[in-house]
């Protein structure tokens, strides 16, 4: 059946992992101290909030909800300076582009919170594309891993299961989505050095992902 609605993952399927590990992160530990001293309320959702445990997280790459609004908290500042600039994969603007106007409605699901989704999206070589979402998830709505977490999105937009294809690099929330009955497609970046799944249909790009599922492309 050909998607109704797109959900899409960010980190290795939209944008390069590199902008995530080698400027988001270090540009919030460089900066955790000084967030921590400030005493910001969205310290209140860390049990102990110490610099150790924060940096301890990062170092894990923890998919933690508090960490995550911490970090998009400082990231903030950064977009709105310009000292950040998203990046996307340039197979991604068009194509997002190309299915808002051929009526598909598109959603974002990501670890990162949905104000650091909403910054990563607004800030794009491209301009501001945070318009062509119509809902935005974080791990609030469930961790990624979890298939419940999918079938709460479907249900949430009101989208049956199976008219809703989900793009992600990571082969466990793969398997998630799809316990959850909803479409799914691995982006297998190059740049990324994505192991390609055995268990989900894969694509190199969003034209490459059109192209399968039957959408418009390029
Ligand atoms: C919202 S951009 C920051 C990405 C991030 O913090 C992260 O953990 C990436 O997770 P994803 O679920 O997009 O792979
Ligand atoms: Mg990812």
């Amino acid at each position: 059946m050909k998607p109704a609605a797109i959900l899409t993952d960010i980190e290795g399927t939209t944008t390069p992992i590199s902008f995530v590990q080698r400027v988001l992160f270090p540009y919030a530990r460089t900066r955790m101290a000084e967030f921590v001293a400030s005493g910001h309320p969205a310290l209140a959702d860390v049990p102990e909030p110490k610099l150790e445990t924060l940096l301890g997280w990062m170092d894990r790459d923890e998919k933690i909800t508090a960490l995550k609004a911490i970090q998009g908290v400082i990231w903030e500042e950064g977009y709105k300076s310009g000292a950040l600039i998203a990046e996307l994969y340039g197979d991604i603007p068009p194509a997002l582009r190309r299915w808002v106007r051929a009526g598909l409605r598109l959603f974002v699901y990501s670890s990162g919170s949905v104000p650091a989704q909403k910054l990563l999206f607004g800030h794009t070589p491209a301009g501001d594309l945070t318009g062509l979402f119509q809902a935005y998830f974080d791990t609030r709505v469930g961790a990624k891993r979890e298939a419940a977490s999918y079938a709460s999105i479907a249900r949430g937009v009101n989208v049956p299961p199976e008219e809703m294809l989900f793009l992600s690099d990571m082969e466990a929330e793969l398997d998630a989505a799809k316990a959850s009955g909803l479409q799914t497609c691995q982006l297998v970046r190059d740049e990324d050095g994505t192991i390609p799944t055995k268990r989900h249909e894969t694509a190199k790009d969003f034209n490459d992902v059109a192209r399968k599922f039957g959408l418009p492309h390029g």
